[in-house]
């Protein structure tokens, strides 16, 4: 699998509009798995398609190991670009059994070779013994991953991987995106997923890349964007956080709920705050605790202390130790 460059790259769809994506440049790493997030017409789908050829660039390049795939007036087609494509709705072909699905795309190879790759990948997806199956006989998590097979099999120097789990119920969407971060890590595969699911994107990512009005606002690992938000909308993007200034850092900063702790008002110190409890829900490991600062500011703690917090009582909140 391959490294991807891509710099300065740059798409308007028309003539006066807003770029949909702004001199972007980010490097992802052989065998890394990154994901695109970012709030919607951010940008996320273009980039991608840029690097899949779907989309001619107005400026910039693109490289897969050291191939130039897209820049200087050159557009290397979708096919000959050496990527493997899941979309949400990218159908198999209704007409093909699953493992002639899976093999379609390496239908050049020697037939017994290619029946050895296919065997190999539908029990990497654990779908072995699947193969003379239709895909109308699969359940729509079983044909994502009939799809994953399909784009894996031509060995890709990347794979690019659209919303393809978002069709799914919840447990299914969970579970299936584990599954498939397995399958990428034990072929090495070098991918990038675009997905409005930030949970899905901490859970799953070497890094994450931040899209905003066509513009990329940080690139990260889950942690760094999590906790080292570079600005307010990152914040914001992956959960609740609170606005305010943190002691000694100069400029304003968020806190996630997590980071605090809710203590007697009266032992309050450091960063003073205190607040009513406006709203309290259960939040699984925690209770979701929203106070009403004077002045009418909002401050949110992740309270799992072993005590139950009321609505109209007064607490104070502090930074964890
Ligand atoms: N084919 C197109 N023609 C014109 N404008 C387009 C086209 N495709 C996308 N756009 C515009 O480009 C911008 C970026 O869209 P894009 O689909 O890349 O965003 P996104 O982050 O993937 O959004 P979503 O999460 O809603 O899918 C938007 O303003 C969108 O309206």
């Amino acid at each position: 699998m391959s490294l991807l460059e891509v710099q300065q790259v740059s798409k308007r769809y028309e003539r006066g509009a807003r770029p949909a994506v702004h001199d972007v440049s980010l490097v992802v790493q052989p065998g890394e798995f990154v994901s695109l997030v970012g709030e919607s017409g951010s940008g996320k789908t273009t980039l991608l398609r840029l690097i899949a050829g779907l989309e001619t660039a107005d400026a910039g390049t693109i490289k897969l190991g050291e191939r130039v795939i897209s820049g200087a007036g050159l557009h290397v087609v979708p096919e000959r670009r050496g990527v493997g494509l899941v979309f949400q709705h990218h159908a198999l072909f209704p007409h093909l059994t699953v493992g002639q699905n899976v093999g379609f795309g390496i239908s050049k190879m020697a037939k017994a070779e290619r029946v050895k790759v296919v065997e190999g990948l539908l029990e990497l997806i654990g779908l072995a013994g699947y193969g003379r199956r239709y895909p109308h006989e699969l359940s729509g998590g079983e044909r994502q991953r009939v799809a994953l097979a399909r784009a894996l099999a031509t060995n890709p120097g990347v794979m690019l991987l659209d919303e393809p789990f978002s069709s799914l119920d919840p447990l299914l969407r969970e579970s299936l995106r584990d599954e498939t971060r397995r399958v990428l890590r034990a072929c090495g595969a070098t991918a990038i997923l675009v997905t409005h699911h930030t949970r899905d994107a901490l859970a799953v990512s070497d890094r994450i890349v931040v899209m905003h009005n066509g513009l990329l606002e940080q690139m990260g690992t889950p942690d760094e964007v999590y906790h080292r938000p570079v600005n307010g909308y990152v914040a914001s993007l992956f959960g609740p956080c609170n606005f305010m200034a943190r002691a000694g850092a100069g400029a304003e900063g968020w806190v996630r709920p997590d980071e605090l702790e809710l203590v007697p008002v009266e032992r309050v110190g450091g960063y003073r705050m205190a607040g009513i409890v406006s709203q309290v829900t259960y939040g699984g490991g925690c209770q979701d605790v929203t106070l009403v600062c004077e002045g009418g500011g909002e401050l949110k703690v992740c309270h799992q202390g072993d005590w139950v917090v009321k609505e109209g009582e007064t607490w104070g909140a502090a930074l964890k130790g």
